[in-house]
């Protein structure tokens, strides 16, 4: 049999397939809940000896052993996202990883990984609710991602594609949301030495067009700048339900021109979007996002102090026209696993007190 074609998505194993890893651990698969550009989504266990249960904490992605996007989305994992620190990473908003390995089934080579099982993702809120958040919920959100992004530039690595459809509530708790998919994470400083800032028009953009940063328009690799850079369109986006440049997505070099002169004409290009929806807190963000140089390590309690607000510390996910509500109709127990103390509630999402 030919071997499949790199970056294809993989034929799904069968439903309750054991997969072991590298540490010997075990893992049933369940039903496949998601799928990526490259990768399957299956619901995991580790009582292999049973069907894996519909409320199961615990997911395994699946792609091709020869695929790029999980082998960097692991190293990621492995470096900064291990089970035995998510006492630190459970208000930090990164899923824990919990094992991976390589499987083979039909002569197919697969590589796996076993992560943290996450619920709805922000895309899908957005679109439920009319595209606009509450401006309160996006600076809440902005200083929820600005510790994740800590967290994460402390670890050497940048995300590179912070979108709503990369943002993820909790399983268990939808309060907690989690900054997923690190397939394009960067290592920017590796053994504490940063990349050099070296221009590469010849290279095509990564991440997503709508919100990725000037400098990965001009092919330079992704620093803490470029994330910050990436948070802040989000923001704007957020609040306004569109962004200027919505309308010529499909040329990158009209959307990078749009970019560079919303930032060029700061306050003025963001005030003028929406008066009456965008604060100064989003302009004074990007102002500052501006003043970063491409190696300059960013002030993120400055930042999370330009996004503080008043608000009631809860996670509101209903429309802006809406009365304040509950962040969804589902609510459950907090998981039985999470060990989560009193002064951790406190840093995590939703209680954060900038
Ligand atoms: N930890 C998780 N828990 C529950 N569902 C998940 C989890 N991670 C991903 N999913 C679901 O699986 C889908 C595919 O996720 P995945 O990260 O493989 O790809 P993607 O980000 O959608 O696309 P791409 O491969 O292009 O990055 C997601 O849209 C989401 O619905």
């Amino acid at each position: 049999m030919a071997p499949p074609k790199k970056r294809t998505l993989p034929k799904p194993l069968p439903d309750g397939f054991i997969l072991t890893d590298t540490e010997k651990k075990k893992w049933r698969l369940g039903k496949i809940i998601g799928q990526g550009g490259f990768g399957l989504i299956y619901l995991a266990s580790q009582h292999v000896d049973k069907p894996v249960a519909a409320d199961t904490d615990f997911v395994i992605k699946v792609e091709y052993h020869e695929n790029g996007p999980l082998f960097a989305e692991l190293k990621f994992y492995q470096r900064a996202a291990k089970a035995d620190s998510s006492e630190k990473l459970d208000f930090l908003g990164i899923p824990t990883y919990w094992g991976s390995g390589l499987a083979e089934h039909n002569d197919l080579r697969y590589r796996f990984m076993a992560i943290d099982r996450l619920g709805s993702d922000l895309q899908k809120v957005c679109e439920r609710i009319g595209g606009r958040l509450k401006p309160v919920t996006v600076l809440h959100l902005g200083r929820g991602l600005v510790d994740v992004l800590e967290y994460i530039h402390e670890n050497e690595y940048v995300h590179a594609d912070i979108k709503a459809a990369n943002l993820m509530q909790g399983h268990r708790d939808p309060e907690q949301v989690y900054l997923a998919d690190y397939g394009l994470s960067y290592r920017y400083c590796p053994d504490g030495v940063h990349k050099d800032y070296k221009e590469n028009p010849k290279k095509g953009t990564d991440g997503t067009i709508e919100y990725t940063s000037l400098d990965a328009h001009k092919g330079v690799a992704p620093s803490r700048r470029g994330d910050l850079q990436i948070l802040g369109f989000c923001l704007l986006h957020w609040l306004c339900g569109s962004l200027p440049w919505d309308n010529v997505l499909n040329n990158p070099t009209q959307v990078q021109e749009a970019k560079a002169r919303l930032m060029e004409n700061l306050p003025d290009s963001v005030l003028q979007m929406s008066t009456s929806r965008v604060g100064t807190e989003v302009v004074s963000f990007l102002q500052y996002v501006k003043s970063l140089g491409y190696k300059d390590k960013p002030d993120y309690q400055l930042l999370k102090g330009l996004l503080s607000c008043r608000g009631t510390g809860k996670l509101d996910l209903s429309g802006p026209g809406d009365p304040a509500g509950p962040s969804t109709t589902k609510t459950q127990e907090p998981p039985a696993r999470a060990k989560v103390s009193q002064e951790k509630k406190k840093k995590k999402w939703g209680r954060a007190v900038v």
